[in-house]
């Protein structure tokens, strides 16, 4: 992106607060005015102050000082003040812009991005793009204005010895564009080893038990260690382009002051005119030193802002539907359905047509790699077929609007998600308000009344991240009240793989039990109890139904389904 379009876009979202971003201008200015007035009290104080018979009080010289320094006191304030009250609210603001599209990319980003980028994204480019608009922008706004109200004033002393004097100017503007590109590159390197070291430390993190029982220390190491080493190299690369500006603009401007010095001193200034004269030069050099040092800070926020505003721009979910459906009978139809995932070559689901019926609960079975999770994927529209159509009660999916399907929708998943909450918003996930009556119900259907009466804080209590205090059985059944609560009349299972003690199981089984009665359940199934219950077995097998019917049908059938059986429930069986 180009830094003039990233500026503007920067400008946009500053632009709400427009009158505060004028007031911190002004207090800038405010500040910039006082350095010349000080040069100018400080010529009057040595040429008048020390004369023999003094022209003035001698309290006017704290009252000028004093007065100065009040001034310059209410524009950094201002400056501070103003400049936070702004630049806060972008943050936010960009934050806000960037985390509402990590809810809403479509599901295939989460499976090219790693989640370590996209965190990275949210919470710390954005803070590099705000640092940047404060340490660079603000910074340059009030550098140049103290360079003008200083360079003014000096070209009214003395305009000759003036332009002496800033021949460095554009000097220091040659050295200081030979090294932007380079930073500028180092840095957008820097910042996506940054992102795939927050992947793997955050892999390092989750899957530490996998990792101790797997000896998977060294590995991990390594990949830690080559991208601390690479963000090392950057670093050290970024320093020595960085550092060597700095000392070869200095000796460019004390070249210049050298030259002024003498040539004042041949004009015959008054001590105190040489005096100011010089100050105000010297008062130059750090707003010139630091409008040079701005550009490896601005480089780093720019490769920042361009990740940060790619997330903004990023395409969210398809949602074009504009049918609002109500509540769905739940008759559901997948009419010759052709999907490919993104990049591969053989279609993961191959020609799959199929009616279930209002209230019927399908299971699908095969092979691993079968297509199982991909139906459940175009079932709850994580994708779009390629070709063939989807429909939720005689309406394609398509022309449903996308929160109105995912309404009719409910989901338990092998991988329970649970949230850093109460148990409570756990169940009532993504309700507006909670229905205390109604999470009862779900409490009881769910077979927890138990597990919530040993709680500390009941219903209440906090579950650690991803539940982690409670077990594995508990967790499924607070999914499974999570979509008791929704009451959706499409339920999507994906059995655990995982058994669960014989208790546990039968609390889980009968929690299932209630949900799935009245509703149109698609299940991955594993449990040969479902299977036998389900009204109808279909069996995958490379993207495509190789058969289906009820569990006597399919065994009468000897096929694939009958191999299935065999090889799977009966071993299963005899443990
Ligand atoms: N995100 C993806 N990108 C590319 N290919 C994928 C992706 N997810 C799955 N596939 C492929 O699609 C095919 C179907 O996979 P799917 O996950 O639907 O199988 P499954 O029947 O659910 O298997 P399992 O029982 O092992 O979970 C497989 O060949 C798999 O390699």
């Amino acid at each position: 992106m180009e830094t003039k379009l990233i500026i503007r876009r920067l400008l946009a979202l500053v632009k709400p607060y427009q009158s505060r971003a004028w007031m911190a201008l002004l207090s800038m200015a405010i500040t910039a005015a006082t350095q010349p007035l000080l040069g100018e009290a400080l010529k009057v104080l040595l040429d008048d102050g020390f004369k023999d018979n003094i022209a003035f009080s001698l309290w006017w010289i704290p009252a000028i000082l004093v007065s100065i320094f009040i001034l310059r006191g209410i524009g950094t304030f201002g400056t501070a003040y103003f400049n936070n009250w702004v630049l806060s609210r972008v943050l936010n603001d960009m934050r806000a812009m960037a985390f509402e599209k990590v809810l809403r990319l479509p599901v295939a980003r989460y499976q090219d991005e790693s989640t370590g980028k996209i965190i990275n994204t949210v919470v710390n480019d954005v803070r590099q793009v705000v640092d940047m608009i404060q340490s660079v922008f603000v910074a340059c706004v009030r550098d140049v204005l103290v360079v003008i109200g200083l360079l003014g004033t000096l070209l009214y002393l003395n305009w000759k010895l003036t332009l002496v004097a800033i021949v460095v100017i554009p000097l220091t503007a040659v050295i200081v564009r030979t090294t932007t590109k380079r930073l500028r590159n180092l840095n957008r390197e820097s910042q996506r080893v940054t992102a795939e070291m927050t992947g793997v430390v955050e892999e390092a993190a989750r899957g530490h038990q996998v990792i101790r029982v797997f000896a998977g220390e060294r590995y991990e190491r390594q990949r830690f260690h080559r991208r601390s080493e690479a963000l090392r190299g950057f670093s050290q690369r970024m320093t020595v382009a960085f550092a060597a500006t700095t000392p070869v603009t200095q000796i460019a401007t004390s070249l210049a002051l050298s030259l002024v010095i003498v040539l004042a001193i041949q004009a015959d200034m008054t001590v105190g005119e040489f005096t100011q004269f010089v100050t105000m030069m010297l008062m130059l050099l750090t707003p010139l030193k630091s409008l040079a040092e701005v550009n490896g800070p601005m480089q780093r926020g720019m490769a920042a802002a361009e990740t940060v505003f790619g997330i903004i721009d990023s395409e969210p979910e398809v949602d074009t539907g504009s049918r609002e459906l109500g509540r769905a009978q739940g008759h559901l139809v997948l009419e010759n359905v052709v999907f490919r995932y993104p990049n591969a070559l053989n279609p993961a689901m191959n020609g799959v047509s199929l009616e279930v019926k209002p209230g019927q609960t399908v299971a699908l079975v095969g092979v691993s790699g079968g297509g199982k999770s991909t139906f459940v994927n175009l079932v709850t529209r994580f994708y779009d077929p390629e070709s063939g159509r989807l429909l939720l009660d005689g309406v394609p999916y398509t022309d449903i609007k996308l929160a109105s399907l995912r309404g009719q929708l409910a989901m338990v998943s092998q991988n329970v998600v649970l949230f850093d909450d109460t148990l409570a918003a756990n169940i009532a996930y993504g309700a507006e308000q909670v229905d205390y009556e109604r999470l009862a119900a779900a409490v009881r259907a769910a077979h927890l009344t138990d597990v919530v009466a040993r709680l500390p804080d009941g219903i209440d209590t906090r579950i650690g991240e991803n539940g982690s205090r409670l077990s594995g059985g508990q967790r499924q059944r607070v999914a499974i009240a999570r979509a008791i609560y929704k009451d959706a009349p499409l339920l999507i299972l994906d059995e655990a793989t995982s058994a669960l003690d014989n208790e546990s199981e039968r609390a889980v089984q009968a929690a299932l039990d209630t949900l799935m009665a009245g509703r149109t359940t698609i299940v991955i199934a594993h449990r040969l109890s479902t299977i036998e219950r389900a009204d109808r077995i279909v069996v995958m097998e490379a993207g495509r139904i190789v058969e289906q019917g009820t569990h006597d049908e399919l065994l009468a059938m000897k096929g694939m389904y009958a191999n299935l059986y065999h090889l799977q429930f009966t071993a299963a069986e005899a443990q």
